[in-house]
């Protein structure tokens, strides 16, 4: 089976700095693939590249057969690929209704005429824009108020409404980055749920997450960076038990990853935690200690 995403070679250094270096890895349609590493391994860059944001140093990106290496963000959203972002950027001010509406204009083809002259056309295309926000609002569990501002919503609710402006694009690809960030225990296992059953429509996933027991349950591959380069790519059993994956996160004798610096390990499933500045003043969940525990801890229950 031919591949939905196929990433080549991908190279992106700023000045000196490699954030990816020689990434390849493939996605195929209904797959659910994790990428995973410790902080600053490259994985929001290569999303970036992915989706148009950054332009690749080198190597290819062919989404369905289409080279979209060089294309503009729009451009590549016209070929099927959405995605959400690690600080969630909804328009605050605008109601959540709009927000998932203002996915629908993508495909759903407005005349500026009919617009101004709200001619039956534009009123027919409005509804389905409506009808539409509302269905996705409806398949990603939204319970809050929808007339209401974004930024009024609890921060899960904000996450949900991300979700559905991104599937109310019809993507073929969906990029979540770091989903589950900021969630409680409960609303994390809504999460995995609800990624399951975008996979269930159809829709490649494609995951960059920190929380590992997450990571472990929801993927059917794993691929792991770290210092923009690819150390495994398989089964989350096979990653889990990799020697370079565990030093990785773990640090060697000789370099303990307590004193790498940005490279911290990732965090096994912490309930209740947060978002926090970091050093790009983007919104992420604060990292503890502790190896890839494999394990979303059902019995712990209670949010925090
Ligand atoms: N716009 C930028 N300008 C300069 N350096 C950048 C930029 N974006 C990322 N980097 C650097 O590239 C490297 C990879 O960063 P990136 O954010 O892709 O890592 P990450 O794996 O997504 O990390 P995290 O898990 O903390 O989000 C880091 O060294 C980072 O400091």
């Amino acid at each position: 089976m031919s591949a939905l995403l196929d990433v080549a070679d991908l190279h992106l250094a700023f000045g000196g700095v490699k954030a990816v270096d020689g990434l390849s890895f493939q996605v195929h349609e209904a797959e659910i693939v994790s990428v995973i590493g410790p902080n600053g391994a490259g994985k929001t860059s290569a999303f970036n590249c992915i989706t148009g944001f950054y332009r690749a140093t080198s190597g290819a990106i062919t989404i369905a057969g289409t080279d979209v290496t060089r294309l503009r963000p729009s451009a590549v959203a016209a070929r099927g690929v959405s995605r959400t972002f690690q600080n969630v950027r909804l328009f605050g001010d605008l109601p959540v209704l709009d927000n998932v509406r203002a996915g629908t204009h993508l495909w759903l083809r407005q005349n500026v005429f009919d617009a101004l002259l709200h001619t039956p056309r534009y009123r027919r295309t409005e509804q389905v824009a409506t009808d539409e926000a509302h269905r996705w609002l409806d398949f990603v569990g939204l319970r809050a108020d929808r007339t209401g501002p974004a930024r009024a919503l609890p921060y899960g609710e904000q996450r949900r409404v991300e979700i559905a402006r991104a599937l109310a694009r019809h993507p073929k690809l969906l990029l979540l980055d770091e989903p589950a960030a900021g969630l409680n225990h409960n609303e994390k296992l809504e999460l995995l749920e609800l990624i399951r059953r975008i996979r269930d429509l159809g829709i490649a996933i494609v995951l960059i997450e920190h929380d590992m027991g997450l990571v472990m349950e929801v993927s059917q591959r794993v691929v792991v960076l770290n210092f923009g380069r690819e150390i495994a790519d398989g089964s989350p059993e096979a990653v889990r038990r990799d020697p370079a994956v565990i030093e990785a996160y773990l640090g060697s004798d000789d370099e303990p990853a307590a004193e790498t610096g940005d490279h911290e390990p990732a965090t096994a499933t912490g309930d209740g935690e947060r978002p926090t500045e970091t050093r790009d003043g983007e919104r992420v969940a604060e990292t503890g200690d502790g190896e890839p525990s494999g394990e979303i801890d059902r019995e712990a229950g209670a949010d925090a």
